[in-house]
């Protein structure tokens, strides 16, 4: 099928990437000229593991292509994907600009019968904002009566781990309406999707609303599970038991299930916070509050700090003259990713109480510089030595801090860290060790709600 994706970031990328896999015509558009020229000469934008090379073959094989040209974009596919950002505005909605700016230039150049797909995270009642947009357009141009239609299909891949979550997807959400243009569309989705649908029955079909409203209930369920187990944690730490142990424990009951209770230094990335704060200023729209999301969003702002509270219990509130080795920059493993990482909360908090800090990710460093640099003043900015090497990074440190799950870092050289850190210390925002062995290495291990196991 001949497909357009607008908006070449994350989502864009991988999707028109894992659909010209599948033999699809994808063409994809952005306004970045940066970014498109950097595609077309073999470069990716994103650290995505399998991206290059998925990229790179469907390049080469004449079915993915990447232009800033808006004309040619809506002439290609039938199929025109919206899959831009929808960052928030100053009040926490989103703000849908680029995603109503899309719409526009589809209404300005299109020709005959299309399917909008809105693959970003909208707002409920976006469809019909795009969709009014679209036809003001066709409306200034005398073609009011072209045909289309707008259907909802959110995407629910993770950063990391995008282009297998997009090519073994555990649902496919599609909302569409019952007008004639409505059914054509989901004829047309149908067809697309029908490569992912073989063996089990996973495409979800409802109304475009209810789409729309699955996207938020979902990232809102995870932000839940995640600050859920983070207060707990933190209570753990307090009454002397071990989040690892009752997450266990709870887990294997099948009603809760075992992923996404990880307690941690808290939920960072470009959508959880984003998404939880957009549905809350949705629910205001309507006069209604939402306080488990209100309550999910403070308890994990106050998570994002709670490194920086093990540091000062440990070595005191003027940490002057002392230096912290920190490992992990991104929001999670396997992106450079660094949105509301909590990395950022932590060394701004050690900086501005006078610490230095020697910090290693594996990949996330250059993209740390760039973002750290409006975090803090150049002066700030100094007190930061970005190391080759995790160990690299330990050379008279007071103690490391571990703020990422990179695997690099889960079996390191304990003997190699004891020696080169001033003290043994390991605060250990991951939980990424057992606390008994830590113990017995002679290392003083302070984790997140492991207190029990530590004596701490
Ligand atoms: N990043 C993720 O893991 C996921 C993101 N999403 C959602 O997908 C949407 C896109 O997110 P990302 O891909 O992360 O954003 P991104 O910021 O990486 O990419 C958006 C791209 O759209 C381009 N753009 C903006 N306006 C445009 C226009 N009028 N025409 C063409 N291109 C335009 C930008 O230059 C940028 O390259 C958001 O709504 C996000 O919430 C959903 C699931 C996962
Ligand atoms: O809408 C989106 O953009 C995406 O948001 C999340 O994906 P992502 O933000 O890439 O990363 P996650 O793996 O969900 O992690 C988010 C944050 O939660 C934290 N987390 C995750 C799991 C856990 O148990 N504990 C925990 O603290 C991670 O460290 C990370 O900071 C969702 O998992 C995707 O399904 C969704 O498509």
């Amino acid at each position: 099928m001949k497909i357009t994706i607008i908006g070449t970031g994350y989502v864009g990328l991988v999707t028109g990437a894992c659909l010209a896999e599948l033999g699809n015509d994808v063409f994809c558009l952005d306004v970045d000229q940066r970014k498109i020229d950097l595609l077309n000469n073999g470069g990716i934008p994103i650290h995505e593991p399998g991206l290059e090379e998925v990229v790179a073959r469907n390049r080469a094989a004449g079915r993915l292509q990447f232009s800033t040209d808006v004309a040619a974009s809506v002439a290609h596919g039938q199929l025109q994907f919206i899959a831009v950002g929808t960052p928030p505005d100053e009040d926490g909605s989103a703000d849908l600009q680029y995603v109503l700016a899309a719409a526009r230039n589809i209404g300005r150049h299109m020709d005959g019968y299309k399917v909008i797909v809105d693959k970003s995270t909208v707002p409920v009642g976006t469809a019909d904002r795009v969709a009014a947009a679209l036809r003001e357009e066709l409306r200034h141009r005398g073609e009011e009566s072209m045909e289309f239609a707008v259907v909802s299909n959110p995407e629910f891949l993770k950063e990391g781990a995008a282009v297998e979550d997009f090519m073994r997807p555990d649902r496919i959400v599609i909302g569409h309406d019952d007008s004639p243009a409505g059914q054509r569309a989901r004829d047309v989705m149908k067809l697309l999707y029908a490569p992912f649908n073989r063996n089990h029955e996973r495409v979800y079909w409802m109304d475009v609303r209810s789409a729309e409203f699955t996207k938020y209930a979902a990232n809102a369920m995870l932000a839940t599970r995640i600050s859920f187990m983070n207060e707990l944690a933190n209570l753990a730490d307090q009454v002397g038991a071990d989040i690892e142990a009752v997450r266990h424990g709870i887990g294997s009951d099948p009603r809760i299930g075992h992923s996404f209770l990880y307690a941690g230094a808290g939920y960072g990335g470009s959508c959880f916070p984003k998404d939880v704060q957009a549905l809350e200023r949705t629910a205001r729209q309507y006069d209604q509050e939402l306080l488990i999301l209100r309550a999910v969003e403070a308890v994990n702002d106050r998570q994002k700090q709670v490194l920086g509270r093990k540091v000062v219990q440990r070595f005191g509130e003027d940490l002057t003259g002392m230096t912290f080795a920190v490992w992990g920059l991104a929001f999670k493993p396997n992106t450079d990713d660094m949105r509301e990482a909590p990395s950022r909360v932590l060394l701004k908090e050690l900086i501005e109480r006078g610490a230095s800090v020697a910090v290693h990710d594996p990949v996330a460093m250059e993209e740390a510089q760039r973002v750290l640099a409006l975090d803090l003043s150049d002066a700030q900015l100094a007190r930061v030595a970005f190391r080759k090497t995790p160990m690299e990074a330990l050379d008279g440190a007071e103690a490391l801090v571990i703020v990422t799950e990179w695997k690099a870092f889960r079996s390191p050289d304990f003997e190699q860290i004891k020696a080169r850190l001033k003290h043994p210390v390991i605060i250990d925002g991951r939980n990424l060790f057992e606390p008994p062995l830590m113990t017995g290495l002679g290392i003083e291990y302070h984790g997140i709600g492991r207190s029990v196991l530590t004596g701490k």
